[in-house]
């Protein structure tokens, strides 16, 4: 569940009455996501020319915990810059006086909002070849539509905090998640760390594009979004992260023809270089790495009556495992 703090009607009424949207109809709290607080509204839509003048509807988010406020900009304003060239992402919808999201909100003044634009479609649970070749084209278009975004952010979930995050779990606590996993990360992290590219060419990257942050109808995809990790790094660091997260199944089995359709669809529309290629197997235990920290983190620091029930990092770190003993998958 994710609506950490109560809005009232008439307190979001007047929040609404901010944005050029029209009149509040209706708000319901999205039970989806952990990080923030996100409702889905209906409003009467805007009334200037450029209104619809019909119902519309907007994800209301009040940012609440992991996200540094000011990095809002960055995330918001590549929203903006994204959906001006045709990526189906949210466009956010800025205020009155022009602002990207609302700050000082709140009784003690240190919330902020923003309001962005609802796209339809659910996400997938089990992705089908179809559905992995698209969202590896809209990946690809996203790192094209993005060369040209001035802002520049740095990965706050780069090695480094892969590192950072072992180092607070501790060997003990990684074996008490499972013994395997701290025999995993004593023996891979400082090879990954030590082998890490440095030099392939970099970009705005997604950083997270997980099934559950895809939104699509059939085998098109009409959304991409939860922008909160996006970052300048490796662009195809970002293919290998997909990757580890579209192509296997529940139970880790890799899924051999999601993944030769999700480097299609990639391909389809930004050719990868034999440099970026070679370096998929490397990005790949990378990713799988970054993913089983996280959670291992939050597996050892999710109180026990949390409403959230962490993520498993031992997905990861099986993947992990897959991707360097198979390197040939991606040749
Ligand atoms: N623009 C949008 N259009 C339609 N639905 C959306 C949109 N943005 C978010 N949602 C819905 O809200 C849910 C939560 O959004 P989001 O993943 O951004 O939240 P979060 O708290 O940041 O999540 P996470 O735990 O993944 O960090 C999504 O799963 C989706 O159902
Ligand atoms: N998508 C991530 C959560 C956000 O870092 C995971 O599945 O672990």
């Amino acid at each position: 569940m994710a609506v950490y703090t109560h809005l009232g009607a008439e307190e979001m009424s007047a929040l609404i009455a901010r944005f050029d949207v029209g009149t509040l109809v209706s708000a319901k709290g999205i039970a989806e996501g952990v990080s923030n607080s996100n409702w889905l509204l209906e409003t009467t839509g805007a009334d200037g020319p450029e209104g619809s003048g019909g119902g519309a509807r907007f994800i209301l988010t009040m940012y609440e915990f992991r996200i540094e406020l000011a990095d809002l900009p960055y995330f918001l304003s590549l929203l903006d810059h994204l959906a001006a060239k045709g990526c189906p992402v949210p466009r956010t919808i800025h205020d009155r006086e022009g602002k990207l999201f609302v700050s000082n909100y709140g009784p003690n003044g240190d919330k902020a909002l923003a309001l962005i634009e609802y796209l339809p479609g659910v996400s997938v649970s089990t992705p089908t070849a179809g559905q992995a070749r698209a969202v590896g084209a809209e990946l690809a278009r996203l790192h094209l539509a993005a060369a040209d975004f001035p802002a520049s952010r740095a990965n706050g979930m780069g090695v480094a905090e892969w590192q950072r995050l072992a180092a607070a779990c501790g060997a003990e606590g990684l074996a008490r998640i499972n013994p395997e996993l701290a025999g995993i990360v004593a023996s891979e992290l400082p090879r990954l760390a030590a082998n890490w590219p440095a030099d392939l060419p970099s970009g705005v990257i997604h950083a997270d594009l997980f099934p559950d942050n895809v939104l699509m109808l059939g085998d098109t995809v009409t959304g991409l979004i939860d922008f909160y990790f996006a970052c300048n790094d490796i662009i195809a660091y970002d293919l290998a992260v997909t990757h580890v997260a579209w192509c296997f199944d529940r139970h880790d089995a890799f899924q051999p023809d999601v993944s030769a359709a999700l480097i299609e669809g990639y391909e389809s529309v930004r050719a990868l270089s034999a440099k970026e290629r070679a370096a998929l197997p490397l990005l790949g235990q990378g990713a799988a790495m970054r993913f089983a920290m996280s959670r291992a983190w939050d597996w050892l620091n999710t109180p026990a009556d949390a409403l959230v029930t962490p993520k498993d990092p031992m997905g990861p770190a099986r993947r992990l495992g897959f991707y360097k003993s198979n390197p040939g998958i991606f040749a």
